[in-house]
């Protein structure tokens, strides 16, 4: 194998802030990285199969969002402007009763192009009917893991969880070990003790983690208190839900206690500042969680919620919001949000080869056109990323070695059936038709 050579680059790698070579050579093999080094590191003999000139560049990880719900992209500007509760039980919910398995294929479609175009190789999916998801992911070429939400409290629990059984012994590690699966229970407030105690004898038999929605909001804290006089987390934690790979999302309203229990049991949170914003649920103590040594990935949440899936954007929203919450200008540093959007994500989501441009890690790398206004001077990449850059900076995207967007054109999808598809359906589903 002769592999793909990437020079001239400005190569981030994300290990350390100072860790940014100026000219960069990397070389990946399969779906690999095998080298990273300075300009004139690759011995001018050897050949490849295909050089990509990056002069002008940069390349860093593909971005990792740690928190969606691909399909429902369906359903962005359907519903604005309400709390979660009602926004979910009177608006989402009944569409959601509407939605058929061909819905959630090109939905999770739409998700993969949008993600792909603004840098994001992988992501966690929480949703149902995930055959379909799956075979969307497979297609577009991403990296995600994928669980299928289950609400304890529905009739349907049962089969969900036979559903998920299934649905992990037949996916998990396919399309080249692109997809991992997890089981969904969907939060504390829908999944009683009882539910996910057989959520956990599944997750410890197929050898998977558990991907749940905890303390959103504090209509859910004092829900728990008055069920079972505990916060979220402390029930979780006596259920021994954190004896297994939890990908926590939102964790808004947490007190010392919980962050401790967070970072000691090494929770994998996925923080969702600009749907945390959006339904206005709260804001998510990460300058604490990080400080407690807590693990915290960055999610956009469904783009019902956000309203849009830019890992980007969300970046900036992240960091800006923790610096006005805590009234310090210190708080989550331009470093520490980048590696929120990158290496911790991945972490998060149990992926230890992912995230780092490293040799050994799997070759999911972007490379961000830095010829631009925005991007002048260069004093430091890592602030203009955070603070200065926008999502059509991506120029190309490789995943798993393989190049699936170059200079903006997307090789793995048909966009304009995408559109077509989506539109057609979303009109079905919830009657407007603009
Ligand atoms: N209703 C499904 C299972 C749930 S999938 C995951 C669910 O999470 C919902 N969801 C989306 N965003 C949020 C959020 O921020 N908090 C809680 N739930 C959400 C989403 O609408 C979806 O219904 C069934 O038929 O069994
Ligand atoms: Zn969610």
């Amino acid at each position: 194998m002769m592999g793909m050579l990437i020079r001239g680059a400005a190569v981030l790698t994300m290990e350390k802030p100072e860790s940014l070579l100026p000219d960069g050579e990397i070389i990946v093999e399969g779906q690999y990285i095998t080298h990273v080094g300075p300009a004139g590191s690759v011995s001018p003999e050897r050949t490849f199969e295909r050089v990509i000139d990056a002069r002008g560049m940069l390349a860093m990880p593909g971005f990792v969002n740690c928190h969606t719900h691909a399909a429902m992209t369906l359903f962005r500007g359907y519903a604005d402007d309400l709390p979660l509760m009602q926004w979910l039980q009177e608006k989402i919910w009944p569409v959601e009763e509407r939605l058929e398995p061909e819905d959630i294929y090109w939905g999770t479609m739409l998700c993969c192009l949008e993600m792909m175009r603004s840098g994001t190789t992988t992501f966690a999916d929480m949703y149902f009917h995930m055959d379909e998801a799956a075979r969307a992911v497979e297609k577009a070429g991403l990296r995600a893991s994928l669980s299928r939400g289950m609400i304890g409290l529905s009739p349907g629990a049962g089969e969900a969880l036979d559903y998920s059984r299934r649905f992990i012994r037949d996916w998990h590690g396919q399309a080249g070990g692109r997809i991992t699966t997890m089981l969904g229970p969907h939060a504390p407030y829908t999944c009683p003790p009882d539910f996910l105690h057989r959520v956990m004898e599944v997750a410890a038999d197929l050898k998977v983690g558990i991907h749940i929605h905890i303390a959103e909001t504090r209509a859910e804290i004092e829900e728990i208190r008055q069920k079972y006089g505990k916060t979220p987390v402390v029930l979780m934690d006596e259920v021994g839900l954190f004896e297994f790979q939890v990908l926590a999302a939102h964790c808004v309203h947490l007190d010392e206690n919980d962050i401790r229990i967070l970072a000691e049991k090494k929770v994998g949170v996925a923080h969702n500042p600009e749907s945390n914003m959006k339904l206005a649920s709260g804001i998510a103590p990460v300058t604490r969680l990080l400080a407690a040594g807590a693990l915290v990935g960055l999610g956009t949440d469904g783009a019902a919620s956000n309203n849009n899936l830019d890992m980007m954007e969300e970046m900036r929203s992240a960091a800006l919001l923790q610096k006005v919450a805590t009234m310090d200008p210190t708080a989550l540093a331009a470093f520490d949000a980048l590696s929120m959007a990158t290496a911790n994500g991945a972490r998060v989501l149990g992926l230890h080869d992912v995230g780092l441009l490293k040799p050994g890690y799997k070759a999911d790398i972007i490379l961000i056109n830095l010829d631009q206004p925005h991007f002048y001077p260069r004093h430091d990449l890592v602030a203009h990323l955070v603070y200065a850059a926008r999502s059509a900076d991506v120029e190309t995207v490789i995943i798993d070695g393989r190049v699936v967007m170059e200079k903006r054109q997307v090789l793995t999808m048909d966009e304009e059936e995408v559109y077509h598809e989506v539109q057609k359906r979303s009109q079905r589903l919830v009657g407007t038709g603009l």
